[in-house]
């Protein structure tokens, strides 16, 4: 029924999975270029429609935001939130957490310099642990994630913790291992009886127990709010407490007719813990990366905050519109290392319509965001790690629409604007307080992404010397 281009015969069981040669993201961008920007994909026993380029991606996203709102079943919201919380639900529960989310983001000073200061003290925290090694070659992969993650943590639980402290640093290199295990289990997705084949060869076994660990972990997290919480509060210091407050208000009130509850606010506080944690420290790690890559470049970001900041002080939120070349520098990571290319799928509830195509109801629809941060129409040599290109003319910052890193309409990331402030705080005073260097001189570290989930750098040392005042 005017389906979008296949690649080739659908076989049953496998469907087009068979036709995978290169690795998934360039096998999207080979199809891409032969079937144009909407094409469809059997996927073992799913229906998927890939959608690239901005035009398509805009009117997905927006004109027909209504349709393509809700989540597909899947393993990741099956296995891991159990179909709720903020990133898994749909409809009318979905719009209720997520409104309530975002308006406690807000209340707690999301894009305001209540939370910049919040990140602004986890940033010298992580400036002072680097600053211990003394330039020894460290992977500093563990620090930078102990600090984003204490921003998250501090914003959800009120918790921080001490980046000595063991038991943060085993749940966040099982954060690690779960986004891994997201991508490379993937195939149960297609295949559910693969859970059950004898041994661990798809590592459901191992997927499962690490879920079921970090659940029981959040939810201790969260029922030491729970003995605290008091309806007449007016005023809360993070989301679970806001959360918990506005339970117990509305069950005072005798409302039934609400999806916040225990089940949807674990879930929630788990993708929170994990998406607000895995993805940022992801981008600081990529511009570090770049960093060691493109000592030019480096240079020009010590001389721009030298210039405009100097030394005495850190940089804020204050500065951000002189400091145009470091975020020229962030867009252009972001862009380059394009963690999240896929984003989070999304079902058509209804038909939709698009490119002279139909999109069946029931379909699963992916939103193919390296499509645009890697269009040749759009950005010429997109293989070329160039902050200038997000700097016009006139010397102001050209942000196109084509660079969405957080997806686009009403199902975007609810932590942009968190993820934002953390970028520019904590890679600035890096650039401020220290150069960095490859672990031996003249052998670059590899800029070649590993990729789960999401993308990750793989495993890098660096010798961080501190600049002198
Ligand atoms: C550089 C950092 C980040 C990137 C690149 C990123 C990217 C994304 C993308 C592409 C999506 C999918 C949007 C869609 O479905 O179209 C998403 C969803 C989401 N992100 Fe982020 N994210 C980042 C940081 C964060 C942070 C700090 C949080 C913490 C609050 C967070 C929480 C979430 C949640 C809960 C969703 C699901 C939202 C929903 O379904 O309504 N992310 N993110």
């Amino acid at each position: 029924r005017n389906a979008p281009p296949s690649p080739g015969l659908a076989m049953p069981v496998v469907g087009h999975l068979y036709l995978f040669q290169d690795s998934f993201l360039d096998q999207l961008t080979a199809w891409r270029r032969r079937l144009g920007n909407i094409f469809s994909l059997q996927m073992g026993p799913f229906r998927c429609v890939m959608l690239n380029g901005y035009d398509l991606i805009s009117e997905a996203c927006q004109k027909n935001h209504e349709s393509l709102l809700d989540r597909p079943n899947n393993f990741m919201h099956e296995e891991v939130f159990e179909y709720v919380g903020v990133i898994s639900l749909d409809g009318r529960e979905w719009k209720e957490q997520r409104t309530f989310l975002q308006s406690t983001l807000r209340s707690l000073g999301m894009g305001r310099s209540v939370m910049a200061e919040r990140i602004r003290v986890e940033a010298d925290c992580l400036v002072a642990t680097i600053e211990k090694y003394q330039g020894e070659a460290t992977d500093i992969n563990n620090i930078v994630m102990v600090c984003v993650n204490n921003i998250i943590s501090g914003v959800t639980f009120g918790k921080r913790f001490s980046p000595d402290d063991e038991t943060i640093v085993y749940w966040l290199s099982v954060t690690c291992r779960l986004f891994q295990l997201l991508g490379s289990s993937a195939v149960i997705n297609f295949f559910p009886v693969l859970k059950y084949v004898p041994g661990d060869s798809f590592k459901y076994k191992e997927l499962k127990s690490i879920v079921k660990k970090m659940r029981a972990t959040i939810w201790k997290w969260v029922e030491k709010d729970k003995r605290t919480v008091n309806v007449s509060d007016e005023t809360f210091e993070d989301v679970v407490q806001a959360y918990l407050t506005e339970m117990q208000r509305k069950k005072s009130k005798g409302m039934k007719d609400t999806s916040l509850n225990d089940a949807n606010l674990l879930s929630t506080a788990l993708s929170f813990f994990n998406a607000g944690t895995e993805t940022t420290t992801s981008t600081i790690l990529f511009a570090v990366l770049y960093m060691v890559n493109f000592p030019h470049i480096q240079a020009k970001l010590y001389q721009e905050i030298e210039d405009v900041v100097g030394t005495e002080r850190a940089p804020d939120l204050s500065d951000k519109n002189k400091l145009k070349f470091l975020l020229a520098f962030i867009m252009e990571t972001q862009r380059f290392a394009g963690i999240a290319p896929l984003g989070v799928d999304r079902l058509a509830t209804s038909d939709i319509h698009l490119g002279g195509y139909t999109i069946a109801k029931g379909t699963s629809v992916m939103i193919n965001l390296d499509s645009l941060m890697k269009d040749e129409n759009v950005w010429g040599d997109p293989e070329v790690f160039r902050p200038d290109r997000f700097i016009g003319d006139n010397g102001l910052i050209v942000k196109k629409k084509e660079f969405l890193p957080f997806g686009l309409g009403k199902r975007n990331c609810i932590g942009e604007g968190l993820a934002t402030m953390e970028l520019f705080i904590i890679i600035s005073a890096l650039v401020q307080k220290f150069e960095f260097f490859a672990e031996n001189e003249g052998q670059m570290p590899s800029m070649k992404p590993d990729i789960g989930f999401t993308k990750k750098a793989k495993p890098f040392k660096v010798r961080a010397i501190l600049r002198k005042k």
